[in-house]
């Protein structure tokens, strides 16, 4: 028999994780068992992960990917990470920015794009994303389409909304979505499903 997968809307997702918090667990150790699921679920594909690129927005998805920089680089893996809005925006991602060891290259996406890697790590936008992609994120992630890497994306494709399954011109197309906690009714809609990939729904403790 085949299980119909949890779907929460962004609302019900913020909630839940709300829920959370309220029942004794706190943001920072949502996001820690976020990005250490995700890295060990990624650790564990039959893939080369010598090198990998880090992608990361400024909010909390950005964060996550910053939580998998540190691990990883904890690992033994050469990890590039590129703050492609320039900062971060929230409490979280900063402490988590703060915590990359030395060994993590943190480099401008301009300069970085010019590597090769074996991996590429999606976290730019999660369940925060609405409307469409700048110009320059754009053309970055569409040159990361064109690399043959394992795309990775950390709850969502960046580019597309959650709720309405929306997809801007160049959203990331990712080979694997590790998707948190629950399907968002983006990842049941067949259109969404072809920038996903492969979908893993990992359990981050709520
Ligand atoms: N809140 C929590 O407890 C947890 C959050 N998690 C992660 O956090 C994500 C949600 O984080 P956030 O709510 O910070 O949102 P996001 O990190 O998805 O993005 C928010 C940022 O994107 C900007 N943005 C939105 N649309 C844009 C557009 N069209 N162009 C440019 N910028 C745009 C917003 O202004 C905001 O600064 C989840 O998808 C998940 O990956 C996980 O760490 C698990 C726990
Ligand atoms: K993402």
């Amino acid at each position: 028999m085949h299980t119909q997968p949890t779907v929460l809307s962004i609302t019900q997702t913020r909630a839940a994780e709300q829920a959370a918090v309220d029942a004794g667990s706190s943001f920072a150790q949502l996001m820690e068992t976020a990005g250490t699921a995700a890295t060990q679920a990624l650790l564990q594909r039959p893939a080369n992960l010598q090198r990998v690129w880090i992608l990361c927005g400024k909010g909390n998805n950005g964060g996550d990917g910053l939580v998998m920089a540190r691990l990883l680089a904890q690992a033994g893996i050469h990890v590039t990470v590129s703050l492609v809005q320039d900062t971060v925006s929230t409490d979280l991602a900063a402490q988590n920015l703060a915590a990359l060891p030395a060994s993590v290259v943190v480099q401008a996406a301009a300069l970085a794009v010019l590597a090769e890697y074996d991996c590429i790590i999606d976290a730019v936008f999660g369940i925060g994303f609405d409307g469409e992609l700048s110009a320059d994120l754009q053309a970055l992630l569409h040159a990361c389409s064109q690399r043959p890497a394992l795309r990775v994306a950390l709850d969502i494709p960046s580019g597309i909304n959650a709720d309405s399954g929306h997809i801007a011109a160049h959203s990331f197309q990712a080979d694997v979505c590790y998707v948190f906690h629950s399907f968002k009714p983006a990842h049941t809609m067949p259109a969404v499903q072809k920038y996903c990939g492969e979908i893993e729904v990992l359990d981050i403790g709520m």
